[in-house]
């Protein structure tokens, strides 16, 4: 399973927000892109003339996807609020092997930094198996195309190898259970085809972050919602 993607495919919308379900997807991307699951945002967003970071096909080098490639630092758009580099800390965690940490006060809509790793196509992921849930770091976004029926991947990035500590959302771990669903203080934003997690809310210094990576991810558990 991959989390977002075939298997692992990707946290899927809680909520079809107002806005979306009444008004357009322009209206929707201009108040959050995060709440706009079926609407290119992207592509909206720069051509109101707001500096978004890169889309994927612009950043991939060399079939990696990397953080500063996005330029996703330099980018200007409503509730875009990334995190500093000193306010997050890779550590043991007690759910499972290293976690990632607030290391300082985090607001509620910060921004972590996208999920990095080697990009795969549809045809790499059926040659390969990434069908079982442990130790799977793919993450896919919907394919939009879709607007009704099952969501495909379109795009899907492995994390795994990218394991730096620039590549922090690559140490997100997942509720399995529903007492750790309680727990999930992020969410998964996808911008341009790429993820990026975000806090839910305010988040005291010392917590572990804690996403569910969705309905398809573990064997064992139907994720979250
Ligand atoms: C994206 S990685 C998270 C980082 C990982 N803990 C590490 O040290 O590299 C996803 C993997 O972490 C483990 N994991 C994440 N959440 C877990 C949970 N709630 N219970 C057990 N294992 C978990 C599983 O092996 C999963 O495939």
């Amino acid at each position: 399973a991959a989390f977002g993607g075939r298997a692992l495919l990707r946290q899927l919308p809680l909520l079809i927000p107002l806005a979306e379900a009444v008004g357009s997807c322009r209206d929707c991307c201009v108040a959050d892109f995060c709440r706009c699951q079926r609407c290119e945002c992207w592509q909206i967003l720069r051509s109101l003339g707001y500096r978004t970071p890169l889309d994927v096909n612009e950043a991939l080098k060399q079939g990696v996807l990397r953080a500063e490639a996005l330029q996703w630092r330099e980018a200007s758009l409503p509730v875009w609020h990334p995190v500093a580099d000193s306010q997050l800390e890779i550590r043991p965690s007690k759910i499972a092997g290293l976690g990632l940490f607030a290391a300082e006060p985090l607001e509620a809509t910060t921004l972590l930094p996208p999920y990095q790793g080697l990009s795969l196509l549809n045809a790499d992921l059926n040659n390969l198996d990434y069908t079982q849930d442990e130790d799977n770091y793919v993450w896919c976004p919907p394919d939009r195309r879709q607007s009704a029926g099952p969501m495909d991947p379109s795009f899907c990035v492995d994390g795994r190898e990218v394991a730096s500590s620039d590549n922090p959302a690559r140490f997100v771990n997942g509720a399995r259970t529903l007492e750790q669903c309680k727990e999930v203080n992020l969410e998964i934003c996808e911008l341009g085809e790429v993820a990026y997690f975000r806090t839910l809310k305010a988040i005291p210094v010392g917590s572990e972050l804690l996403v569910d990576y969705g309905p398809g991810y573990w064997s064992d558990f139907g994720g979250c919602q």
